[in-house]
């Protein structure tokens, strides 16, 4: 059996100071991550301010377009140059704020694939959807749009991040049980699409992840790491998640 490498990446969204990368590229560059991946996506402007060692970095969106005339945009070729090797695409902010479509979600991740970056490619549901218990059904569908434009190869490549509209920023998080249910659902998903993906393809849970409750979380079978908000702006908290997924 395949033993997929645990991931936590921790989501700054639109926060984080000079002094904050400082103290983050000091803290986190004096411990070892062995036997998984960390990775801190703090807005593009701060990339280049990091010296990440012991960690990776990762942008929170890019454009699917090559360099030219796409006014506040950041490429992917540009993101890599800043010291990126992660994107995160299709964030629910992203698909709330700028209108993203699932299809705008699978381009940019193709884009990034082509230009060099790893996709983090979010998919989740709102408190709605899941009343309507049509949970996999909608999650069905923002995958089915990746399938669209990806092919088995390239999803393969991908990582997948779960998280439930209704567990971001609320302190709210779905039960381990809840996670592992869309977890295990996205794998079948995956299967059905190419079997090997299944196997490989690192899935991440997102939504009010915290010290107390994340081992819990990683332990379910279907549970790669997390991908982390609010509490990714703290070193403390950020490296005891990290801890929880080896
Ligand atoms: O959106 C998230 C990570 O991308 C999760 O955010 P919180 O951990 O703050 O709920």
């Amino acid at each position: 059996m395949t033993k997929r490498t645990p991931m936590v990446a921790g989501n700054w969204k639109m926060n984080g100071s000079r002094s904050l990368v400082e103290s983050f590229t000091n803290v986190l560059n004096s411990h070892t991550f062995d036997n998984m991946d960390v990775v801190v996506c703090p807005p593009a402007g701060f990339l280049s301010m990091f010296v990440a060692q012991t960690y990776s970095l990762g942008a929170q969106d890019c454009s699917a377009q090559d360099n030219g005339a796409h006014t506040g945009d950041n490429s992917v070729q540009m993101l890599k140059e800043l010291g990126a090797k992660y994107v995160i695409v299709g964030h629910s902010e992203r698909r709330q704020d700028h209108d993203e479509s699932n299809e705008t979600v699978a381009r940019k991740a193709h884009k990034a694939l082509a230009d060099g970056l790893v996709p983090i490619i979010c998919v989740g549901e709102s408190l709605k959807i899941r009343e309507a218990g049509q949970v996999n059904e909608f999650v069905g569908e923002q995958l089915g749009a990746i399938f669209a434009i990806l092919d088995a190869e390239q999803v393969g490549q991908c990582i997948i991040a779960y998280e439930p509209i209704w567990a971001i920023g609320t302190g709210k998080t779905a039960s381990p049980e809840q996670a592992q249910d869309v977890h295990a659902f996205i794998r079948e998903t995956l299967a059905n699409y190419q079997s090997d993906l299944a196997l490989n393809t690192r899935l991440l849970y997102g939504g009010s992840v915290k010290p107390d409750n994340a081992a819990q979380l990683f332990a379910q079978p279907d549970i790669d790491g997390g991908l982390i908000g609010g509490a990714s702006l703290n070193t403390d908290d950020f490296i005891a998640i990290c801890q929880a997924a080896i």
